[in-house]
């Protein structure tokens, strides 16, 4: 093997010496191609030297392609370069999925033409992209190679003075955001999401929404950046599971929403469920059960920090309640807190609004309700409606994803249990959408 290994780079070496001399070069290419001749690897098996190749590395496979044609057809091979990126990069089934599923854009089509020797060349330029999560209550930004947001901030909908015009608005929001990370605008590629506001199919929701992305696309590249995508919060969530099809599940600030989306494409003919419950109401509800127990707290921030790292989802709450469920917390500069029922009745309230005063179905209600309407409308023979994505930073409380929704959502003994998964409260997956 290592003889072969000396051999092939030999003779790479060779034709890169000769790459000057033009009529050794098309000497080479005509005998090549004529012959379909590797020379001195004619005996050798292709597969033995596509395993040669792969040793090698891509930078030499690249350099291969360049000696003759042979070499080129035999290097091109998409089997190759799904190798090199499997191995090369830390999230690839990420890679191949916007790639196969995202790149040419809405409408989502079968992979197109794009060699995966070309897909590996364009991630080696851009290896990452910032990813902005304008959240309606709190910004989120990062890299797209890491698992979690690197910082937060307010959200454009809160920046500079109201009276000032939105891209001034957006154009202080990114500025900020790049200052922050320390990178240049020009540098980057982004991926913005948007807020799910104006859940109506009507004409003035639309032209809303449509505003609001093109004043992010004009900011944005009046501030040189490379490449943008704007792009509604569900739909990253969902993409971010690597699925193009499902109902995204997502608990924000203030509500929370449930969003059929096929295809790439929210189903706002469909209807997006929205319930009056959101992450600010099940802090403000625990701060509650906290004052009723006389439980003192200086700040909401002390009861969100105690909400997010005692509170969970009661997989049966009635039986919950029988159990022994205190625990304690310490929160900085305020010392321990201890919970016991408040711990699973927060979260209780997404199920059962009453509890908090809200006049609303439950969250396992709205699903259903969103699964029947995606039925009825039969738009796609499968079911495509049955993977449930949640999204949200509440979606983390534990409990929730693993053990209470798919109980709630099995409608009758036929149907399939449908297929849960979470994303954190951003965006993490490199989905590298390149306008
Ligand atoms: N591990 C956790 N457990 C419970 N709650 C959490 C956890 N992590 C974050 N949260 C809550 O998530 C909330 C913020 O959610 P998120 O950042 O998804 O909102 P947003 O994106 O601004 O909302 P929207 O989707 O409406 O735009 C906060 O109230 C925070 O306490």
């Amino acid at each position: 093997m290592a003889m072969l290994l000396r051999k092939v780079l030999a003779s790479m070496s060779n034709r890169s010496l000769s790459n000057g001399d033009s009529s050794e070069r098309n000497r080479l290419s005509s005998s090549s191609s004529s012959s379909s001749s590797l020379g001195a690897f004619d005996q050798i098996p292709s597969d033995i030297l596509m395993q040669i190749v792969k040793l090698l590395g891509p930078k030499e496979a690249a350099m291969m392609s360049t000696v003759s044609k042979y070499w080129k057809s035999l290097v091109s091979d998409d089997r190759l370069w799904i190798f090199f990126l499997q191995n090369d990069q830390d999230l690839s089934d990420s890679v191949f999925f916007a790639e196969i599923n995202l790149r040419s854009g809405y409408p989502l089509e079968a992979f197109s033409q794009l060699s995966f020797m070309r897909i590996y060349s364009q991630r080696m330029q851009v290896p990452g992209s910032i990813i902005i999560d304008g959240g309606s209550g709190y910004c989120k930004f990062g890299w797209s190679k890491d698992v979690c947001p690197s910082g937060r901030s307010a959200t454009f909908l809160e920046f500079g003075n109201i009276e000032s015009p939105m891209s001034s608005r957006l154009r202080q929001f990114f500025s900020i955001i790049y200052n922050r990370m320390q990178v240049k605008a020009a540098a980057q590629p982004v991926v913005v999401s948007i807020p799910i506001l104006h859940y109506d199919d009507t004409e003035s929701a639309k032209a809303s929404r449509r505003q609001l992305k093109e004043a992010i696309y004009a900011t944005l590249f009046d501030m040189n950046v490379p490449a943008a995508c704007a792009i509604n919060q569900a739909t990253l969530a969902l993409y971010a599971a690597r699925r193009t099809s499902g109902i995204v599940v997502n608990i924000g600030f203030q509500v929370t929403s449930v969003v059929p989306i096929l295809h790439g494409k929210v189903m706002r003919k469909v209807g997006v469920e929205v319930v009056g419950v959101g992450a600010l109401k099940l802090t403000g509800f625990l701060r509650e059960l906290m004052q009723q127990n006389n439980i003192n707290f200086e700040s909401l921030y002390t009861v969100r920090t105690l909400k997010e790292n005692l509170c969970y989802v009661a997989y049966d709450y009635d039986a919950e309640l029988l159990k022994h469920t205190q625990a304690s917390f310490e929160a900085t500069a305020e010392g321990w807190f201890t919970l016991s029922k408040e711990r699973f009745q927060t979260g209780e309230i997404l199920f059962q609004p009453r509890m908090a005063g809200v006049r609303a179905m439950g969250l396992h209600q709205a699903v259903a309700l969103c699964m029947d309407h995606c039925h009825a409308a039969e738009l796609a023979s499968d079911d495509w409606f049955k993977t449930i994505v949640l999204t949200g930073g509440t979606a983390c409380l534990p409990g929730l994803a693993v053990e209470h929704l798919p109980q709630s959502l099995v409608r009758d003994e036929k149907a399939v249990s449908p297929k849960i998964e979470t994303q954190p409260p951003m965006v993490t997956a490199p989905i590298h959408v390149l306008a």
